[in-house]
């Protein structure tokens, strides 16, 4: 197998209910890259998006087919759960911090855990916050409430929250959609960062985000991968003329 395929879907069916939501998804995706999920509203980006950390379990009546492997072990075998979400974080569209300090928002991951000594809490609050590139603006001020930040600060609190329990991989739901273009050009900035470290799968409604970050770029419509290529491809060369009607804004 390569060494770089961190998941590997393939045959993959989602329904709500009876609602066939992702229909025979086959696709693999690396680490050390940022792979953009785009389409229009309703396609099921997101519904994949979190095929990949188990997040639909929450939801009443979701039946999964297929499979899917991170590293080769199938997610919907007989897994831990609890373990897979820790390997695969997320953020979210809206930047969710709990209301609380800056401090315990990145400690908390980290304390359910079972880590309880302040030295070593205090080393994981550091480094999470430097990688999420977000501590030169809290260090002074750790002991305010998380909530007292502007959206763009809240989102890379998220980001080093998440970080903070040394996942393997980012799920990004929009992750900048909230946020005005010098909040969104940080978090993009830091997702190429963080790509040397981590797979980041990120689900974006901008063109041209996908474009300038992605590495790979999988367009879907009513639940199905259309095209799955190299970012430079889609936007240049797209195969499907489906992908080339949304890529140039002719629908979505
Ligand atoms: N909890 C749910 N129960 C039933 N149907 C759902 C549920 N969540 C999503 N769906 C349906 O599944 C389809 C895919 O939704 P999903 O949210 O994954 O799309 P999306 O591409 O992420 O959309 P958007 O860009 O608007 O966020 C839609 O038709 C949606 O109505």
């Amino acid at each position: 197998m390569d060494n770089n395929v961190k998941f590997i879907v393939e045959n993959l069916d989602l329904f709500y209910g009876d609602f066939k939501a992702l229909k025979n998804i086959n696709m693999n995706i690396n680490t050390n890259e940022i792979t953009a999920l785009i389409g229009p509203s309703g396609c099921g980006k997101s519904t994949f998006l979190r095929t990949l950390n188990r997040m639909n379990d929450l939801i009443e009546g979701v039946k999964v087919d297929g499979s899917i492997r991170i590293d080769g072990e199938d997610i919907y075998g007989d897994i831990d759960v609890i373990k897979l979400r820790t390997r695969v974080g997320m953020v979210f569209q809206k930047p969710n911090p709990f209301p609380m300090s800056i401090y315990d928002n990145i400690a908390y991951g980290p304390r359910a855990h079972g880590i309880k000594k302040k030295s070593e809490l205090n080393e994981i609050v550091e480094k999470s916050l430097r990688r999420a590139a977000i501590w030169d603006e809290v260090k002074d001020r750790l002991k305010r409430n998380a909530i007292s930040l502007s959206g763009g600060q809240q989102q890379r609190i998220c980001i080093a929250r998440a970080l903070a329990i040394e996942p393997e991989v980012l799920l990004m739901d929009e992750p900048t959609s909230a946020l005005d273009p010098i909040s969104t050009m940080k978090i993009e900035d830091l997702a190429t960062e963080l790509k040397k470290d981590y797979s980041i799968i990120m689900v974006t409604h901008n063109m041209q985000q996908a474009a300038r970050i992605s590495d790979k770029t999988a367009f879907f419509l009513l639940g199905e991968l259309i095209e799955y290529d190299k970012t430079e491809k889609i936007f240049s060369n797209p195969e499907d003329s489906k992908t080339e009607e949304y890529i140039t804004g002719r629908f979505g």
